[in-house]
């Protein structure tokens, strides 16, 4: 006979809805919950429950539920016991009970008690093997929602995870050879692509000897089966280039299937259960190593922080937290690649989807964390400096000098946005823009200039696309791609439109330069902050309709600009500018504080260069005077200086002869230390949060340590990825980063 052992707790109150009652339906009331857990003493020595976590996960379970009955809730309560405890280990039986005191009048209490296996929700549809659809099902009618993780460490990284994007969405031609498609008609499969988050470089984990990853995650959704979606991602794995390799080894591209609506599932037969190394050919959902991979969480986090995974009862932003990243733990970076486009026609790819460029470069938002873009204005009527660059030689020598005083992207823009510029056809701004996108393209021998990114300043789809098919890589639009003349107002067809899309880079601009806004209405975010608020709010629903959505743009292709200088007053523009920060970096906004920001995390652009709120700065006071743009130089250092200091990523766009960019860049550039700071400063952090806590502590609740660990101040340390250390140990704290250097 096999020997037992048993857990209990007792007395669990939690208050909930319960009960049939329409008073009962109204307010919570307290029901106690008493549970048992059963199994073989064997098992239970190996891999105990923890009972804390479990008591936490019950109260809370309970405490958002809304049952009828008792029966119900005990039940629930049951199953999900069960299933945190049987995953991926032995099964237990579980008693609950669950009663009311206040229910009866003469009573003390009324309750139930049910005793419950895995076995018993089977029915469900939940965990058993057999129950898994085997065959190819497409339900035309009902759409699930699945997240998926990407991962590339071979090859053109970016491009390969774009390709497996696009194959998704066509699964009906990825999957033809695997006919017969048990009477499912091809053309029924349907996958949309409708979020993407934020890429990161990662370093690889368990084999590491091999080169860095790209990871990222994104939503789909389907009316394919899971098991389909298996053998759709694995196909598409092969499309792409993955060979086989050594386990958790390199690979073109890596598709796994994250999270399916709430399903959870597991195609091996029970016995196999406790183990993750027999997965191949196999499906288990939500995917066995979730929890303990930060390079799957953290995208996660970026699009679906709030999803509670089904079986640990936790959000993924709480299972984030909860990982223990330790200080040397190299850290990820967020990057920003640019598409080389126009892509190269590749023949021989057999499949109906737009081509795929290869990438340009990416930049890294920890490393050099600050750019310089660099304006080259073809209009006549340039408000700085019209007249000198709409000709061409002139143009290609001021772009040349641009890079070579810093410059990383230069920005070509043919029709004024200022207010009473006069109206130019699509056409003459065609014509001002292209020849100067080709001609930079043609440089020869000179590959930093030739393969500078360009952004074109647009906000005429026709324009776009023109300039893109030239070579351009981004567009840079002043409505964020909601304008009348955007992609998705124009009458381009649709699907045209979203290859358009899909395939550039976009900066998301706030606003044109009509008339100064009212910002009344986001006055709850504080009397100095309304227009920071009114920006993150506008940008950032113009933002989602981008992102988000069958045919958006990928997050990782954007970036936002607050709009320094439109629809703003003075103090407008210097509340952004003081707080430009704030504008990515705060995770939370609207009246309560608890609405998501949707601008979080994102690279910023910030245009202050010669702006007129310098002009009116420059003129107020005894000594202020009118100012032409070309007299606002020390203004606009003062402007960028503010910015650099306080944005994590920032591009900054420069209207200026070279000789002043080049300050802008030394200024932006001095945020990178020279190599052996950054040596000295990572293993002053380790040393420190080693001391600090002896790495015993993972989280800054619950580091002991003094606040002053860290006595020297490093602006770098921070940018340069040493969060870890920072989070980790609270004895270095952020504040402790000014921009002094240690000698
Ligand atoms: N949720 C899932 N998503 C993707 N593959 C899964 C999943 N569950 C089980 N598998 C199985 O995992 C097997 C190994 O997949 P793959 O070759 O991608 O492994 P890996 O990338 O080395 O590891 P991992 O999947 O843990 O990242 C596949 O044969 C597949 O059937
Ligand atoms: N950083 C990183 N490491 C890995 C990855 C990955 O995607 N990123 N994938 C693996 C196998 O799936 C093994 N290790």
């Amino acid at each position: 006979m096999v020997s037992t052992v048993e857990f209990f707790v007792e007395d669990l109150v939690c208050p909930t809805i319960i009960g049939v009652g329409p008073q009962e339906r109204l307010e919570k009331q307290d029901v106690v919950v008493n549970f048992k857990i059963q199994n073989a003493v064997e098992a239970m020595v190996i891999d105990p429950p923890d009972l804390r976590d479990l008591v936490k996960q019950v109260f809370e379970m309970v405490q958002d539920s809304t049952y009828l009955t008792l029966e119900a809730l005990s039940s629930a309560i049951a199953k999900d016991i069960l299933m945190i405890l049987a995953y991926g280990k032995t099964p237990v039986k579980v008693t609950v009970s669950a009663s009311k005191p206040h229910a009866l009048p003469l009573a003390k209490s009324s309750e139930v008690v049910i005793t419950r296996t895995l076995e018993d929700y089977e029915h469900l549809h939940h965990v058993d093997h057999r129950t898994v659809p085997r065959t190819m099902t497409v339900a035309p009618s009902t759409v699930h929602k699945v997240v998926l993780a990407l991962g590339s460490n071979l090859g053109d990284r970016f491009k390969n995870i774009e390709s497996a994007l696009r194959l998704l969405e066509i699964p009906g031609e990825v999957l033809k050879e695997h006919k017969p498609v048990d009477g499912d008609k091809a053309e029924a499969m349907k996958v949309d692509v409708v979020d993407t988050s934020f890429l990161y470089e990662t370093a690889p984990m368990y084999f590491t000897d091999q080169p860095a990853f790209i990871n990222g995650a994104c939503v789909i959704e389907t009316n394919l089966s899971p098991l389909t979606l298996l053998l759709l991602v694995k196909t598409i794995e092969t499309i792409v280039g993955r060979v086989p390799s050594v386990r958790n080894g390199p690979r073109a591209v890596d598709l796994d299937i994250i999270l399916y609506d709430n399903d959870v599932f597991d195609t091996r037969p029970v016995e196999d259960r406790k183990d993750l190394d027999n997965l191949e050919g196999q499906l288990v959902i939500p995917h066995p190593r979730l929890a303990e991979r930060e390079f799957v969480l953290r995208p996660l986090n970026d699009i679906v922080p709030d999803l509670v995974h089904p079986v640990l009862k936790k959000s993924i932003a709480r299972l984030l937290q909860d990982l223990h990243i330790s200080p040397s733990d190299p850290p990820m970076e967020k990057v920003i690649p640019f598409p080389r486009l126009p892509p190269r026609q590749d023949t021989a790819f057999a499949y109906p989807i737009e081509q795929v460029p290869d990438t340009l470069t990416h930049w890294k938002y920890g490393k050099a964390g600050t750019k310089v873009m660099a304006t080259l204005n073809t209009t006549p009527d340039s408000f700085s400096d019209g007249s000198t660059h709409n000709v061409l030689p002139a143009a290609i020598s001021y772009v040349k000098d641009s890079v070579t005083a810093g410059a990383r992207i230069i920005d070509i823009g043919g029709y004024s946005t200022r207010p009473g510029a006069a109206f130019v056809s699509v056409d003459e701004e065609t014509n001002r823009v292209v020849p100067y996108v080709q001609a930079i393209r043609e440089q020869n021998g000179q590959d930093q200039v030739a393969d500078i990114p360009i952004s074109v300043d647009t906000f005429r789809w026709e324009v776009a696309e023109a300039a893109l098919a030239a070579g351009a890589n981004c567009i840079n639009d002043v409505y964020s791609f909601t304008g009348p003349d955007s992609y998705p107002h124009s009458e381009k067809n649709n699907q045209e439109a979203e290859g358009i899309m899909t395939k550039m880079k976009a900066i998301a601009r706030r606003g044109d330069a009509g008339q100064n806004k009212d910002y009344k209405v986001y006055e709850y975010a504080g009397p100095n902050e309304a227009v920071l608020e009114g920006v993150r709010v506008e940008l950032g629903e113009k933002v989602e309709k981008i992102v988000k959505g069958k045919g958006g743009v990928r997050r990782w292709s954007v970036i936002v600009d607050p709009g320094i200088g439109f629809s703003k007053t003075l103090d407008g523009n210097l509340e952004v500018l003081r707080h430009a920060s704030q504008v990515v970096d705060a995770p939370f906004i609207g009246p309560e504080g608890n609405k998501m920001n949707p601008l979080y995390g994102f690279p910023q652009l910030i245009g202050v260069s010669r702006k007129s709120f310098l002009g009116a700065i420059l003129a107020e006071g005894q000594h202020g005077r009118k100012t032409t743009p070309k007299e606002r130089v020390f203004a606009t250092a003062a402007a960028v200086s503010c910015a650099v200091q306080q944005v994590r990523f920032s591009l900054h766009k420069m209207v200026c002869p070279p000789q002043e960019l080049q300050s802008a860049h030394t200024l932006c550039g001095a945020r990178d230390p020279p190599p052996e700071y950054v040596e000295a400063i990572s293993a002053r952090l380790r040393y420190n949060s080693r001391n600090c806590c002896n790495g015993q502590y993972n989280t800054a609740a619950t580091c002991p340590a003094s606040e002053n660990a860290c006595p020297h101040s490093y602006a770098y340390a921070y940018d340069e990825g040493s969060s870890t250390a920072l989070f980790t140990c609270p004895g270095i704290r952020r504040a402790d980063y000014t921009v002094t250097f240690c000698p």
